[in-house]
């Protein structure tokens, strides 16, 4: 295992002591070498400071870890040499050029004077950035700014490399090659933590995921594994009023397997999300069952669960809108 924790928790406590925010509370957490693992959940879930405890940046408050073969609070300075941390946004700025900051970075790690510039350019090639690597930061786009703030997370070659919301704000095409970056970091040898509160970025990147909220670990597994947790499909149908009477003649049908009502959709109208075994058969039945009744429904969709419907059902809310 790379990464093993248990129990892992952080207070954070204001200066006056009288505050105490529970940021994480008790994570457990295993992430195997060679995968890409995420960390998804909405702002404020606890994603950020779990990842800097990991990263030995920040003292938990309980718990223990091993990450990268090392023990987290006897070892730190064995855990800080395997690994490579890249903040939010806003690291690199500036008068000088990518290959600069790159030399400096390898300098940091006490590279061989010798190896400095050569593995710069490895670096530079590795992630496509020969175009512009000897131009100053300051002119650069937000996508080559964050690839360069990735590019140096990885001048020592860590085993482990922390991401922490590697896209967040850049524009589609720079998140598509962000996620190239990462897919060939793992080619390369390198896993990679990273957290995001993106669900599409989860599903296409991240070989598993945990779910975080509240400073705990809602579920864990592959995004597929995480998607089977609610067998079959979901059919979502709008209908007006408070919906008890469609839900009280559809909760009888044996191929329901759990219905439930969302009544924040529009004025006067609710949501009913019935869970079932085949979405294409049960459709039809289900308009037929709802015509039988005389109940008109306003809308109805049929889709296969997303990782935003495992959260909606271990939590009751969407992390579409919890995410912001
Ligand atoms: N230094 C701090 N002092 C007090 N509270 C903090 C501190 N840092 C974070 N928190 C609180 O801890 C909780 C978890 O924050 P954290 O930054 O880990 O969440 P997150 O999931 O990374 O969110 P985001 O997606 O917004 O970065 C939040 O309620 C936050 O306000």
């Amino acid at each position: 295992m790379l990464i093993e924790t248990a129990g892992l928790r952080k207070t954070y406590r204001s200066r006056q002591k009288k505050e105490e925010v529970e940021a994480v509370r008790g994570v457990d957490l295993t992430v195997k070498e060679g995968e890409i693992f995420g960390f998804l959940g909405p702002n404020g879930a606890g994603k950020t400071t779990t990842l800097r405890m990991l990263a030995t940046l920040l003292e938990p408050t309980g718990g223990t870890a091993r990450v990268a073969g090392h023990d987290l609070l006897r070892e730190p300075h064995l855990v800080r040499r395997a690994i490579g941390y890249v903040g939010q946004s806003g690291g690199t700025w500036g008068e000088v050029t990518a290959r600069e900051e790159l030399v400096m970075q390898a300098k940091l790690y006490e590279m061989p004077k010798a190896e400095q510039r050569t593995r710069a350019q490895e670096v530079v090639e590795a992630f496509e950035m020969t175009e512009f690597a000897d131009r100053k930061i300051k002119g650069y786009s937000g996508g080559q700014r964050r690839r360069l703030d990735v590019a140096l997370g990885t001048v020592h070659r860590p085993r482990l490399l922390f991401l922490d919301e590697p896209t967040t704000g850049l524009d589609p095409q720079s998140r598509a090659h962000m996620w190239e970056e990462v897919r060939k970091l793992r080619e390369r040898g390198t896993s990679v933590f990273l957290t995001t509160h993106y669900l599409d970025e989860a599903d296409a990147l991240c070989d598993r995921l945990a779910i975080i909220d509240n400073g705990e670990i809602v579920t864990e597994g592959t995004p597929l594994e995480l998607k089977r947790q609610i067998a079959g499909d979901i059919v979502e149908i709008g209908v007006s009023g408070d919906g008890r009477d469609a839900a009280a003649v559809l909760a009888d049908k044996p191929f329901v397997r759990e219905i439930d009502t969302d009544e924040s959709g529009a004025t006067g109208t609710t949501l009913l999300r019935l869970y079932v075994d085949e979405g294409s058969v049960a459709v039809p039945d289900i308009l037929r069952t709802l015509d039988g009744a005389d109940i008109a429904p306003a809308s109805i969709e049929l889709h296969r669960p997303s990782l935003d419907d495992v959260f909606l059902k271990q939590t009751g809310r969407s992390l579409r809108e919890s995410a912001g």
